[in-house]
């Protein structure tokens, strides 16, 4: 098990209702991930910083940021994530996040830290519910739904199957793409300081796009996009609550975005998730890679509504999201 510092948030390995069966497993297998050195030494910093909550009275926590984005209102994902840290910290070792629901109320001030208050709605024999509210300025930003089961196998098991894409090793990073853009002589000054910014900053992901151009959002497409992506650094097996931890501050990113697809002439002035919820069915390692297909079936009154599907590279489906955003946009002058 991974030493986090995190009470509460650590507990075995959770075998879920839908069970760790890979529909790869006997068939073809995933290549093996190579060691790659830097990644076991350096350990993630959502896992040393940013989940790592201060507990300041029974049920009610701090938690600080890590990155920013530029548009100045805090990460959603950092706040689901670590408004389910808190929540976890609540329930007995035995109960496993199933799912959440949220709603972004207001925008998070990168100021100051956000403070998580818990309250135990019920204790039940299978579920556990948990609200949690995350507070700036003494009012809401968030308001957060958790429910826990413990393990309860069952025989009703399926999945979709998931999509047959490259490999991560056969694809590069987001930094890599940018840099291939940065080297071409004729790109236009503005894309260039855009681009730039974009290297300079320090979110605690990796990213593999499966399609590059679709990164671009320059070119028309049907508003469905995948892409690889895990935690940066070590967290390690064991944690299964803290996985779920990393993959709802993962999940949030890059991910409303699919809802402008089809319309790459317009760019968002502002775009903001308004709520997002999560389904984890089984066990995952955040920081191994996972294939991110994002969909968006509707778009329409200044909103987009995006669905997301996690799945384990050996073929297992590990997690499902939904979210709905503001989208105000304008036309792109690129
Ligand atoms: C969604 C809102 C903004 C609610 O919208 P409201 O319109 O009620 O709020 P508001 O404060 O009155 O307005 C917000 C901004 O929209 C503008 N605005 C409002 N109504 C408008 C209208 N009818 N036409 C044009 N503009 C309008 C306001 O002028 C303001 O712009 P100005 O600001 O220019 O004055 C709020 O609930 C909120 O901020 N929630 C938190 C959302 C959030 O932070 N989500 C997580 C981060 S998003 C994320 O992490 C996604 C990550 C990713 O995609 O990678």
């Amino acid at each position: 098990m991974v030493e986090t510092g995190m009470k509460g948030v650590g507990g075995s390995v959770c075998p879920s209702p839908v069970g760790n069966k890979s529909p790869n497993s006997g068939a073809e297998k995933s290549p093996e991930e190579p060691k790659v050195q830097f990644k076991q030494d350096l350990k993630s910093v959502l896992v040393t910083s940013v989940l790592n909550l201060e507990e300041l009275d029974v049920d009610l926590y701090r938690g600080t940021h890590h990155w920013v984005p530029r548009t100045q209102r805090l990460f959603g994902g950092q706040i689901v994530g670590q408004a389910l840290v808190a929540a976890a910290k609540s329930v007995n070792d035995n109960l496993y996040a199933h799912s959440l629901h949220c709603y972004f109320v207001r925008a998070g001030d990168p100021k100051v830290p956000v403070l998580y208050q818990v309250e135990r709605t019920r204790n039940g024999r299978s579920f556990t519910v948990r609200s949690v509210k995350a507070i700036q300025h003494g009012q809401p930003i968030l308001i957060c739904q958790a429910s826990f089961q413990m393990i309860q196998p069952s025989p009703l098991e399926h999945q979709f199957t998931m999509p047959v894409v490259p490999q991560p090793e056969d694809l590069s990073t987001v930094e890599e793409l940018i840099r291939i853009h940065l080297s071409k002589p004729d790109l236009a000054e503005k894309l260039r300081q855009g681009l730039n910014k974009l290297l300079a900053n320090e979110v605690p992901i990796e990213i593999k796009p499966v399609q590059p151009k679709l990164f671009s959002n320059f070119f028309k497409a049907v508003p469905k996009k995948l892409f690889w992506v895990r935690a940066r650094g070590y967290i390690g097996e064991g944690n299964m609550k803290l996985h779920c931890c990393v993959a709802a501050y993962v999940s949030d990113y890059a991910f409303l975005d699919t809802a402008l697809l089809p319309s790459p002439k317009y760019r968002a002035q502002f775009s903001a998730s308004l709520d997002h919820a999560m389904w984890f069915h089984t066990t995952f390692r955040s920081d191994e890679w996972m294939l991110y297909e994002c969909e968006s079936p509707w778009a329409g009154g200044c909103r987009g509504l995006v669905q997301g599907r996690l799945w384990r590279r050996d073929g297992v489906l590990a997690v499902s999201c939904s979210q709905e955003g503001v989208l105000r946009v304008k036309l792109s002058k690129l």
